[in-house]
């Protein structure tokens, strides 16, 4: 019942569920000092048919100072369970944050919509395990002995038989939790599965309309849908059934006690006011140990969600990931690639193949082959989205002191089909590169990729708002920004992988302008599929079917390398003659 890793989560905050558990005995012991000198008041006035002014002033004592403590506990208690509940809530998503920025992309367990549903909907649910479900764990076990303690003084007999009647409760609780474990299972499941279908739908609606699919995708959700509704209901259903049983346990367990107290009036054994007292208790004995089972039901649905987050908060780190705070100062200047092998399913298919390479300062390198020759999985290397034991990849300080993969990575920028714009202003987006860079600055990052005139031409300049994603803006203009915006990060390695690939020809030139400037300094690789577009470049890397097979500038390569005139040829057939490259 008491998970211990999630124990563990709560750290430095147990104090706050030690807080909660004595706000809810004070209530207690309020209640109990309360039904006491009510019992006692009442039977005075049964007896004797008149209440003495001293028994009334100890009544109205009583209840006010209970009122009292009432009131202070619930304050404390809110804002004990407050503090518990946001701090947890702040960690856990912290954790599972950090955890996917140092996971390396293969051995992601969890996809993104998975990883937003659990780290929103899942924290929400484990929240109330840690401020209902462990305070009220704790407080059973106090309240239970307390309140036994009460009614054993007064009536030792009946008090026993409801304390054997408590570990019913905690067992039906164990009981259910075996059932409960796989319809939760079977629950989050569904709503995982409808999520991320949801998600994908809405991304790609208007390619549904397009090809007219859409309806048969809302039948496909409808269906999903329909699943969930009754993995919910089956749940729901388990969960009342469950809580008629505790409601038996609980309500016949106070039952047999007022009938053995009532008894025990009746025979002489106890007197009326420890009668009324024992009769108003022991609802009181069960009531905690009902509510937990309540809450119980609830708990469970943050465990089961918090076991998601566990499998993959215990996900190891990429061997390249490091503190945020180890910073390196070297600054590479060469990076060098030894026999570098990938495969991304761990099977004989490598889509990389014993590749070696040197990169360095001052040089622009082309990066081409076919479709699918393994070029962005070699950029995904170098940037570190995936890792790989097979080979090195090794900078080089101007000293020839070493520099690691996960330093050399602190010096990468990589622009790709995958980079983002925000919704936000020019300006809020250029500044995600360098967060303090002069307005001078930017206008010069704009120019250089031939977006000065664009963002001068409107009104609000800067300030001008881009929608999610650049959708405001033409495809090429999306393009110069984003690397407007990787020039102002001035970084020393620069990766631009397939950036001209669905831009109109003046932003092409743009682009490749600013990069073979970029390139006088830096390291820059610029992979693409389309030959012409690294005709020009300090050396080009030609992939084939995984295999780095040859390395040359455009001269020699289109003399001397079969797989470079292959490939001139068919480019040059698909353009029909629209560019001459030897010219
Ligand atoms: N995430 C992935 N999981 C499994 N296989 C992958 C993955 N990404 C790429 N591959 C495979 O790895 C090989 C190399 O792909 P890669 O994307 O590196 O090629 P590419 O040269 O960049 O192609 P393109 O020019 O079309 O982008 C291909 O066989 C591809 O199917």
């Amino acid at each position: 019942m008491i998970n211990k890793q999630l124990m563990n989560l709560l750290k430095d905050d147990k104090k706050y569920i030690v807080g909660i558990v004595l706000s809810k005995w004070g209530t207690l012991l309020a209640n109990i000092a309360t039904v006491s000198i009510l019992c006692v008041t009442l039977a005075q006035y049964y007896t004797k048919k008149e209440v003495s002014p001293l028994m009334l002033f100890s009544f109205v004592g009583v209840v006010v100072v209970s009122l009292i403590v009432k009131s202070i506990a619930n304050n404390w208690q809110s804002h004990c369970t407050h503090f518990a509940s946001s701090r947890l809530r702040l960690d856990v998503r912290t954790a599972v944050l950090t955890k996917s920025l140092e996971v390396d992309a293969s051995q992601q367990t969890l996809n993104d919509t998975e990883l937003t549903q659990l780290s929103v909907e899942g924290v929400e649910q484990l929240e109330n395990y840690f401020s209902r479900f462990i305070p009220q764990f704790f407080y059973c076990l106090l309240s239970s002995l307390t309140v036994f303690v009460v009614l054993a003084f007064m009536y030792s007999k009946p008090a026993i038989v409801l304390l054997l009647c408590i570990p019913f409760i905690p067992l039906s609780i164990m009981a259910i939790m075996k059932i409960a474990k796989k319809i939760l299972g079977e629950y989050w499941d569904g709503y995982l599965i409808l999520g991320e279908q949801f998600y994908e739908n809405l991304m790609g609606l208007t390619t549904l309309k397009v090809f007219s699919q859409d309806r048969m995708k809302q039948r496909q959700m409808d269906q999903r849908a329909e699943s969930f509704r009754q993995a919910t209901m089956n749940l729901l259903k388990m969960q009342l059934n469950s809580l008629i049983v505790m409601d038996i346990i609980a309500y016949g367990g106070a039952a047999i006690g007022i009938v053995l107290a009532l008894s025990g009036y009746v025979k002489g054994v106890v007197s009326l006011p420890q009668m009324l007292i024992f009769i108003l208790l022991a609802a009181e004995f069960f009531i905690p140990l009902r509510q937990l089972g309540s809450f119980f039901h609830v708990a469970m649905n943050g465990i089961s969600a918090s076991k998601r987050l566990f499998d993959f908060l215990d996900t190891p780190n990429s061997p390249l990931s490091k503190s945020r705070d180890e910073k390196h100062t070297a600054v590479p200047t060469r990076i060098e690639v030894e026999q570098v092998s990938f495969s991304y399913d761990d099977d004989e298919h490598y889509a990389l193949k014993k590749v070696s390479a040197v990169f360095e300062k001052g040089y622009l390198y082309g990066i081409i082959g076919q479709s699918g020759s393994g070029k962005s999985t070699f950029s995904k290397l170098l940037t570190g989205d995936y890792t790989t034991p097979l080979g090195a990849i090794t900078g080089y300080d101007s000293q020839g002191n070493t520099i690691s993969l996960s330093d050399l990575q602190d010096d990468i920028v990589v622009v790709n089909q995958k980079s983002y714009l925000f919704e936000g202003s020019i300006k809020e987006n250029l500044l995600m590169g360098r967060k303090d860079a002069q307005e001078d600055e930017l206008w010069r990052v704009l120019d250089s990729v031939t977006l000065f005139e664009f963002v001068r031409a409107q009104p609000e300049k800067l300030d001008y708002v881009i929608q999610s994603n650049g959708k405001n803006l033409s495809g090429g203009q999306r393009q110069r920004l984003l690397i407007a915006r990787s020039l102002l990060a001035d970084k020393t390695i620069y990766v631009f992988d397939e950036v001209t690939s669905s831009v109109d020809s003046d932003s092409e030139k743009a682009i490749l302008d600013a990069v073979t400037r970029l390139a006088k300094d830096k390291i820059v690789l610029f992979i693409s599929h389309r030959l012409y577009t690294v005709k020009e470049m300090d050396s080009i890397l030609v992939f084939d079917n995984g295999e780095l097979v040859e390395v040359g500038t455009h001269d020699v390569l289109s003399k001397q390398s079969s797989v470079y005139q292959h490939f001139l040829l068919s480019e040059q057939e698909l353009l029909e003659g629209g560019l001459d490259y030897n010219a």
